[in-house]
């Protein structure tokens, strides 16, 4: 994957998002120096095709809900630097794509290791939901352990009217599966909160697992691509 560049950003045009690029690349020896500060968490967001993968992770990274957006062609990264309680954190989202055509040469390096998972569904769409049997058995067949933690989003929920999938349904699958349950909306501004809340569950989640390595920086083919700094939200753990 190295010199990879997928030049899609769902339309979105947003400064935190960023494409595959392993181009800026530096010896390990050089950097290892700074190596040791920020731990950076990967968290990868899965579901089907239009349920709005890429507007909550850009509400949580950008702060607002994109006026236009595209289907996402294999991957957008998007990061925020968050503090949580002293600890400065890098959470690196995964937007993924919904549609099997822009995702198919992409899934290994989706699930590689990746720290948490989001599943996303419609709650305005039934069909989403019924699909996320598929996603989890996609993730499971990947090799992810049981013990990276997984949640359980439902979002539009703004579209009080069109709501086809009860709470409750989803309530009973999240609880069957392990996973925490969202329900929000990443177009509603009050739901603002809600959403940055799945990400820094989770990060919070991962922060306790001390196992997890301090880095800056990740090996890839033999090299060593660098994190750039974003914005920091400070923040204790909403959970
Ligand atoms: N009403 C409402 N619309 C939303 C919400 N989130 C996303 N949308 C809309 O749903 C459509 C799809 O959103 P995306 O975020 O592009 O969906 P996606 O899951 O990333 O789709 P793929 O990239 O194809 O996998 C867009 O028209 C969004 O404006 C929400 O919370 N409420
Ligand atoms: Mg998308």
């Amino acid at each position: 994957m190295a010199n990879e560049s997928l030049e899609n950003d769902g339309g979105t045009g947003s400064r935190n998002s960023r494409n595959i690029h392993f181009t800026s690349s530096v010896d390990l020896s050089t950097s290892l120096e700074s190596s040791v500060q920020t731990r950076i968490f990967k968290i990868i967001v899965i579901g089907d095709s239009n349920v709005g993968k890429t507007c909550l992770t850009f509400r949580f990274t950008g702060g607002s809900f994109p006026e236009k957006t595209e289907a996402t062609i294999g991957v957008d990264f998007r990061e925020k630097a968050v503090e949580i309680e002293g600890e400065k954190i890098k959470v690196q989202v995964w937007d993924t794509a919904g549609q099997e055509r822009f995702r198919k040469s992409m899934v290994e390096h989706y699930y590689r290791n990746v720290h948490a998972v989001v599943f996303v569904y419609d709650v305005t769409k039934m069909n989403s939901f019924q699909n996320l049997k598929t996603w989890i058995q996609e993730c499971n067949g990947h090799r992810v352990s049981p013990t990276v933690p997984r949640v359980l989003v439902g979002n539009k929920c703004d579209l009080v009217s069109q709501i086809q999938v009860p709470s409750n349904t989803a309530l009973k699958f999240a609880d069957a599966h392990n996973m925490l349950l969202f329900e929000t909306s990443a177009k509603d501004p009050k739901e603002s909160q809600n959403v940055d809340s799945i990400f820094m569950c989770l990060a919070c989640r991962l922060k306790a697992q001390k196992s997890l390595l301090y880095r800056d920086v990740e090996r890839e083919d033999g090299r060593v691509r660098l994190s750039q700094e974003t914005n920091i939200n400070k923040s204790i753990c909403p959970c």
